[in-house]
C-alpha cells in the first residue's frame, strides 16, 4: 500500500489562520503520501505526491473534491514539506491538489526541488503559470489536464460532495461556480505557453465520444498559438471516474476513441490498485 505520512491533515484549520500557518513560504497541504504514478507517460514510477487545498475551477467529476471546496488539512511550511520529501525514497514528486499553482509558494517549492534534483511533474488544470517575480520555474514535465465543457458543474451534474462552491476563501452558490468555471476553465495562451516553455501532455478526461470535438479543435488552437510541436502521443485520453465501477463503463470506450484518431490512451493505475483510497 502506498504509505501516507505526518502530513496528512492531522492539524487543523486549512484556512488562513494566523495561529495555524507557519511564518515564511507555506503551501495548504492536504494529503503527502507516497505511490506509483497512476496517470499519463510516466505511470507505473514510484513518486511522492504532494497535494494542495483548493482550486479555481468546480469539475463536476472532481475526484479531490475534498482538497477544492471542502478544504482538509493545514498550512505547512516549504522547509517542512522538502524534509518530508528528502525523508521518503523515490527521486520524483508529483505536485498536485486542488490546483497547486493558485499558491504564492508553489514557485518556492517548485525551485527547491529543482536545487535538489527531483524530477518534478506538476499536475495542473493548465489555467495558471508557474512563474513569479523571478521568472517561469524549472517543471519536468507539465501534466497538464484542460478542462472541456463537460467537466462544467450544473444542476443535473452537481459538483462531487455536493459541494456549494465554498472554498474556504469566499463563499458563492452553485450557479455562480458553474459560471466562474465556464468562464475560467480554457486559457489558449496559458496552454501555449506550458507547451512551449516545458515537455508537456496534455491529459483530457474524456466522458464519452461527445468530447472529442473539442479535443480536436483546442488541440489544434494549441497548435496554432505554439512555437513547440504537440506531437499526437502528447494528447492523452483519460476515462472519467473515480472508482473502478465507474471506470469499467468508461475505459473501453475511451481506449476505442484513442485508437481511432491517434492519440495515447492513459489508465488510472491508482483506481485500478486501490479505487478510491485517500493517500494513493
Ligand atoms: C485532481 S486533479 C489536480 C490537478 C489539477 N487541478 C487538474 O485538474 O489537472 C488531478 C488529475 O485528476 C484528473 N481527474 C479529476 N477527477 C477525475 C475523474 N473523475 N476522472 C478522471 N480524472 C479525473 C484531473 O483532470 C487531473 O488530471
Ligand atoms: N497514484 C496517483 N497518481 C496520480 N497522478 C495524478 C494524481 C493526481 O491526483 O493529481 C494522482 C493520484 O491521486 N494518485
Ligand atoms: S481543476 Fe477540476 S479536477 Fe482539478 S482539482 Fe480543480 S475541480 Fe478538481
Ligand atoms: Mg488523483
Amino acid at each position: 500500500m502506498p504509505v501516507s505520512s505526518s502530513v496528512d491533515g492531522q492539524r487543523t484549520g486549512a484556512d488562513d489562520d494566523a495561529g495555524s500557518r507557519p511564518e515564511g513560504p507555506a503551501l495548504p497541504i492536504n494529503e503527502l503520501f507516497t505511490s506509483l504514478q497512476g496517470e499519463g507517460t510516466l505511470a507505473g514510477v514510484p513518486s511522492t505526491f504532494v497535494r494542495t487545498s483548493g482550486c479555481n475551477l468546480r469539475c463536476w467529476f472532481c475526484d479531490s473534491y475534498h482538497t477544492s471546496w471542502e478544504p482538509t488539512g493545514a498550512w505547512y511550511g516549504v522547509d517542512e514539506i522538502l524534509d518530508e520529501i528528502d525523508a521518503r525514497g523515490p527521486n520524483h514528486v508529483v505536485f498536485t491538489g486542488g490546483e497547486p499553482l493558485i499558491h504564492d509558494a508553489s514557485t518556492t517549492l517548485l525551485r527547491e526541488l529543482d536545487d535538489r534534483g527531483y524530477h518534478v511533474t506538476v499536475e495542473t488544470n493548465g489555467t495558471i503559470l508557474p512563474e513569479d517575480d523571478d521568472g517561469p520555474v524549472p517543471v519536468d514535465l507539465a501534466s497538464v489536464s484542460p478542462k472541456l465543457a463537460s467537466s462544467t458543474p450544473g444542476p443535473e451534474r452537481p459538483p462531487s460532495g455536493g459541494g456549494d462552491g465554498g472554498d474556504g476563501a469566499e463563499n458563492v452558490d452553485a450557479e455562480t461556480w458553474a459560471e466562474r468555471h465556464e468562464a475560467r476553465r480554457l486559457d489558449l495562451d496559458a496552454l501555449a505557453t506550458l507547451v512551449d516553455r516545458y515537455e508537456t501532455q496534455l491529459k483530457f478526461v474524456v466522458t464519452g465520444p461527445d468530447d472529442l470535438p473539442e479535443i480536436e479543435s483546442l488541440v489544434a488552437d494549441v497548435r496554432e498559438a505554439a512555437t513547440a510541436e504537440v506531437r499526437d502521443t502528447d494528447v492523452l485520453l483519460m476515462p472519467e471516474g473515480q472508482t473502478r465501477e465507474e471506470l469499467e463503463s468508461t475505459r473501453r470506450v475511451v481506449a476505442d476513441l484513442a485508437l481511432e484518431h491517434g492519440y495515447r490512451y492513459t489508465p488510472r493505475l491508482h483506481v485500478d490498485l486501490w479505487n478510491d483510497a485517500p493517500n494513493t
